[in-house]
Order: structure tokens, then C-alpha cells, then sequence
């Protein structure tokens, strides 16, 4: 009887959704690039929670605040797992990648290492190590403007392995790790991706996974010699005690282990922990800040603003940590590009690890659940003119999203647009470096240069920038474009000189 009366209430409830085809579900008109594009125009016309399936794949798609901490935050008991990801091995199981992993031991203990570590070196400000490393940039920047890019992305680099193994000189290798790994976990990376069943081709005539073999035992190769590195500098008594791997060290040596033997796997999981780590916060953090030089360059009026702040608080000198509290202004540039052109713009894929019900519809055990960081930045109630560039949503009271006091908000730490650094039991761990490393990098470029568009020598016109021009991966940066880099003045050209040189002796420059 029972079955009867179901049947008669008709099918299950279910979210709204695009309309789904057999087999294939919804993946004919889903770009692998910019998808977060499509899933925002899906959102304005099914709303701040969907439905839809690839291939076999159910995802739900959430748009909304509220909706993605009631699922994902209060509910992180069930939607904290991750889902799998083709072309990586063993991703799940670990201990590579501690973001990419399911909930286990290995989880619990990296996530809880790095989160410790993290704390501590943000207690004493990373050291002055951000600091000297945005001295440098500006050096760098003074002799060859047109490597911006690159002189970003190598700064983040160098921080993050500063502060990993003390080897500042790893910072390119780190990033051009950091972007492949990220172009083989994205569904705009190796076809396998999204056409998984290619992936199980035998291993001869696979090129995807030889590739990836190759591509791992490099990774691997590299973190594990780094590590090897800094325990030998440990024995000597060489490694400075501001870095994580002396961390590391310091805590097996307090256990007893004077000597630092460890089995194979006992130094992998060190090894993966720590390269992972110095890893993760590499183009996580350059993408915004090259998105940040190209709204600087397209905003006049804001960059102007910003030096002017700048000017009134330190004089001469370059800004450090220690004016964070004066210079909103250069805060909310900040704050306002990671919303406008956001870091991780699909969000970081959760997976459902047991069968729930949610607004009263089925949700089966494997479903991906993902929160649209892209979406979520865009509405208009909490963003209004969402499409805009306006630093003075996080400045001016009226706004949603204006807190006091400005002497410490905006920031990447707490308060109003924390979702972008996602969700519960899985949080990001870098906003604490975030918060120092944009803040430094950003108030330094300010102090130093005046920005915009490249003027064509031929034409005499400024070089259009495109703003929707990216990769695909997982971490947003822009495509190659063009800006002008000038000294503010001969003698702040003079200034970021002088502080490139008196730093040469004390960094592998
Ligand atoms: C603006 C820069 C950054 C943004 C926007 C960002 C954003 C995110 C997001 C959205 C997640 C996934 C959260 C979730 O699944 O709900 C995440 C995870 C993570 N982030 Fe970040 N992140 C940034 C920088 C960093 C940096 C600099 C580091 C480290 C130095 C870092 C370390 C991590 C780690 C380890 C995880 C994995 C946590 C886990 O799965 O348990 N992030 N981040």
C-alpha cells in the first residue's frame, strides 16, 4: 500500500535544472573554458540552487550564500569530500596534495601541520620576508617592466619556498610546478578529464598517463630533494629557524629522533606535506595580483586615490605590514579585485559523502556540489553593479558590503566575502599570507610606479586589455597582456633602487 501511495505522488522532487538528455545528461553546450560563465547564466534562469548531471555525473550548482553555508557549512559532516580527478593519481588516498584529498588520517594530520604553521608564521609576519621580496620585485621591475608577469608570479615563488626550505631560488620552479599540476586537475586540461573513460586506454598507447607519470615523478623527485636538503642543513645546524621544514624537524628531534631517520613513507608524507604547502600558495595568490595590476592600470582614478593615501601615511619610505591599519584604500583595491575577477571562479568541487536530503530533495551519496565563487561575487543584492570595478563597496557606508573600521576592514582574513576562500571543514589555509603577501605587493607597486595601458609605438593608441581573458584552470590568472610600469619620480626611482641593493647581500637575488 504504502509503495501505491508513493507512486501516486508522483516522481521525486527535484531542483530546477537545464533540461538533461539520456546518457549524456547536460555536457553538449558546457564549455571546458570560462565554464563558470555558462553556470552563471544557468543560475539567472534556474536560480540560486540547480540541478544537472555529466554523463553520470549529478552536480548541484549553488549561487547563494546563505543556500552554500547551510549545505556545505552546517552540513560539512556530509558535503565535505572530494571528488575524483582523472588524470591525477591517487589524489584521494594521498599524501600529494592535501586540497585534493577525502577526509582520512592523512588528511586530518597534514591539514592540522599546516594549519599550525601557518598561524605561526603569520603571528610574526612571515618573517619580513614578503617585505623583502616586494623590494626586490620593485628592483626587478625598474630594470625590465616587461616581465611584470613573470616577476609576479616568481615573487609569489619565492616567498612561499623562503619560507618552505629557505631556497628563495626555487620560486620559478614552484610556479611552473604549481601550473601544471593545476592544468592536469582542470577540466581544461587533458581531455581524460572529461573524457574518462580514454583514461583507462592500456599504458602503451596512453599518452595522458604516461605524461603524468612523468610529470609526478619530476613533482616528486623535486620536493623529496629539497626535503633531503634542509634535513642535512637541520643535522649541521644551518637551517634557519623561520622556515617549515626547521618546524618539521624541530618537533621529530623533540619526539627523540635526534638524527631525523625516518621510513620511506614517514619521509613522503613530510616531504608531500611541505611541497604541497609551498605549492599551493604560488599562482593562488599571483592571479590576483596581476589581476589587481591590470585594474590598476584600467582605473586611474583608484590608483591615484591609493597613492595618495600612500603618500599622506609613509612619506618616502615603502609601506610595510605595520601601515596595514591607514591604507584602506590600497585594502579595498585589493579586496575588490579577487571579487571582480575571482581566484578559484567555480569554486572548489565538493563531494557528498553519504545520501541527505536537502529543501526536501533526494541528494544521492557522490553528488558534486559545487558553490559558484563566480556567481556568488555577482549578486546584486549583497554586490551591487556587480560587473564593476568599485574599490568603494568596501569603503563607503550604504553599501552591503562596507564594514567598520576601516582601520581593519577590508581584509582576506575575516569579515563581509570570506565565501571565496570557501567553505567549513575544507576552508582554504593561506588567508593569512594572502592578507600580508597582497597587502605588501600592493602597496609597494603603488608606492613605486604609475600605471597603465601600453601605448602602441605604431598606432600611438593604449593597447586594448582584455579582462575576460584567462586560463581554464582551477586558479584563475589572466592571459598575456600589456601594461606601462614608470617610477613615480627620479628619486622613487632612486628609493626602490637603493632597496633592491641593500638587500642583495641577504637574498639569493
Ligand atoms: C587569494 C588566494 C586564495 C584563494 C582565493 C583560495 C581559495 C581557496 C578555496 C576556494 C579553497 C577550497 C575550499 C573548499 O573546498 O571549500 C582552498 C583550499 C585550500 N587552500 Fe586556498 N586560496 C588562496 C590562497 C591559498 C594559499 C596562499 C595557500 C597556502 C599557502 C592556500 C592553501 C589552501 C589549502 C591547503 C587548501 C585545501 C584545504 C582542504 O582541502 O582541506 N590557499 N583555497
Amino acid at each position: 500500500l504504502r509503495t501505491w501511495k508513493k507512486k501516486k505522488l508522483g516522481p521525486p522532487a527535484r531542483f530546477p535544472g537545464p533540461k538533461l538528455f539520456p546518457v549524456v545528461g547536460r555536457v553538449h553546450d558546457l564549455p571546458r573554458f570560462a565554464m563558470w560563465l555558462k553556470l552563471k547564466e544557468w543560475a539567472d534562469i534556474y536560480g540560486p540552487i540547480y540541478q544537472t548531471r555529466m554523463l553520470n555525473q549529478p552536480f548541484i550548482i549553488v549561487s547563494d550564500e546563505k543556500i552554500a553555508e547551510e549545505l556545505l557549512v552546517k552540513r560539512g559532516h556530509i558535503y565535505s569530500g572530494r571528488p575524483q580527478i582523472r588524470s591525477l593519481f591517487r589524489h584521494k588516498e594521498g599524501p600529494s596534495y592535501v586540497a585534493l584529498m577525502d577526509r582520512h588520517d592523512i588528511w586530518t594530520r597534514q591539514r592540522k601541520w599546516v594549519h599550525a604553521a601557518m598561524a605561526e608564521s603569520h603571528r610574526n609576519h612571515f618573517y619580513g620576508h614578503v617585505e623583502n621580496e616586494s623590494a626586490r620585485f620593485l628592483g626587478l621591475m625598474l630594470m625590465d617592466p616587461s616581465r611584470f608577469l613573470d616577476y609576479t608570479r616568481e615573487f609569489c615563488g619565492r616567498v612561499m619556498s623562503r619560507l618552505a626550505w629557505d631556497d628563495a631560488t626555487q620560486g620559478k620552479t614552484n610556479g611552473d610546478s604549481a601550473d601544471m599540476t593545476l592544468h592536469c586537475m582542470s577540466v581544461s586540461g587533458p581531455i581524460t578529464n572529461t573524457m574518462t573513460p580514454i583514461w583507462h586506454l592500456p599504458f602503451a598507447v596512453n599518452p595522458w598517463k604516461k605524461f603524468e607519470v612523468k610529470r609526478e615523478a619530476a613533482q616528486r623527485a623535486w620536493w623529496i630533494n629539497n626535503y633531503r636538503l634542509a634535513r642535512d642543513r637541520m643535522l649541521r645546524g644551518e637551517l634557519p629557524s623561520d622556515t617549515w621544514a626547521y618546524r618539521y624537524f624541530e618537533q621529530l628531534q623533540r619526539e627523540g629522533n635526534h638524527e631525523l631517520v625516518q621510513t620511506e613513507d614517514q619521509e613522503v608524507f613530510a616531504c608531500c606535506m611541505i611541497g604541497f604547502f609551498n605549492l599551493v600558495g604560488v599562482v593562488t595568490i599571483s592571479g590576483p595580483l596581476k589581476f589587481f595590476l591590470m585594474a590598476m592600470a584600467l582605473h586611474p582614478v583608484w590608483q591615484r586615490k591609493a597613492q595618495e593615501e600612500i603618500d599622506r601615511v609613509c612619506g618616502n619610505r615603502m609601506p610595510t605590514m605595520k601601515d596595514f591599519a591607514d591604507l584602506p584604500t590600497v585594502r579595498a583595491c585589493l579586496k575588490e579585485t579577487v571579487r571582480w575577477r575571482s581566484g578559484v571562479p567555480l569554486g572548489v568541487p565538493h563531494q557528498a559523502e553519504k545520501d541527505d536530503e536537502f529543501r526536501g530533495v533526494q541528494i544521492k551519496k557522490g553528488t558534486i556540489i559545487l558553490a559558484c565563487e563566480w556567481s556568488i561575487n555577482r549578486v546584486e543584492s549583497k554586490y551591487p553593479d556587480p560587473e564593476s570595478f568599485r574599490p568603494e563597496r568596501w569603503l563607503e557606508p550604504g553599501w552591503p558590503t562596507y564594514q567598520e573600521p576601516l582601520s581593519r576592514y577590508p581584509n582576506f582574513r575575516e569579515g563581509q566575502g570570506m565565501h571565496t576562500f570557501g567553505w567549513g571543514r575544507r576552508t582554504c589555509l593561506g588567508n593569512n599570507i594572502v592578507d600580508d603577501e597582497m597587502f605588501c605587493f600592493g602597496a609597494a607597486v603603488l608606492w613605486a610606479f604609475n600605471m597603465g595601458p601600453k601605448v602602441c609605438p605604431r598606432t600611438g593608441e593604449p593597447v586594448h586589455i582584455d579582462t575576460q581573458a584567462t586560463n581554464s584552470h582551477v586558479i584563475l590568472e589572466p592571459s598575456t597582456f600589456y601594461m606601462d610600469f614608470k617610477p613615480r619620480s627620479r628619486e622613487r626611482g632612486a628609493d626602490v633602487l637603493d632597496g633592491y641593493k641593500s638587500l642583495v647581500g641577504e637574498l639569493k637575488i
